[in-house]
């Protein structure tokens, strides 16, 4: 499924944005501060959210094969002299900016699995 992946972000037009790269989670419900995203990059993260991992674990329980992605929503703020930080407002603007290209994305990947394209 990650090989299709490829070919379903080239069908919509967003091959130039895909990444692979290591998730990591964190508890939540804050956002990580400076000092938790340095660690991670250190350990070698690209990437931290707060569900998909407890997802995939629960799926994988139930037997279920699974495919994750993300949409990226945001930089990691990981400057001390940087005002900026995360926000949700953020994070929900740009899932809104790109929900047509996910619909899209994933519409190309269940067509796959179902073996409809
Ligand atoms: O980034 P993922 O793992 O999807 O999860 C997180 O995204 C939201 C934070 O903006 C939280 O509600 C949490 O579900
Ligand atoms: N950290 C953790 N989870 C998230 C973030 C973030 O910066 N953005 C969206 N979900």
């Amino acid at each position: 499924m990650r090989a299709y992946a490829k070919v379903a972000a080239k069908k919509v037009g967003v091959a130039s944005y895909l990444r692979e790269g290591v998730y990591a989670i964190m508890g939540g419900p804050n956002y990580e501060t400076i000092a938790e995203l340095r660690l991670l990059e250190k350990l070698g993260c690209d990437a931290v959210g707060m569900s998909t991992v407890h997802e995939v674990i629960t799926a994988v329980h139930c037997g279920m094969t699974v495919f994750a992605f993300s949409l990226i929503t945001n930089k990691c703020i990981m400057d001390y002299d940087v005002e900026d930080e995360a926000n949700h407002e953020e994070v929900i603007e740009t899932g809104k900016e790109r929900q047509d290209v996910l619909k899209d994305f994933v519409s190309q990947m269940v067509a796959h699995i179902g073996g409809k394209d």
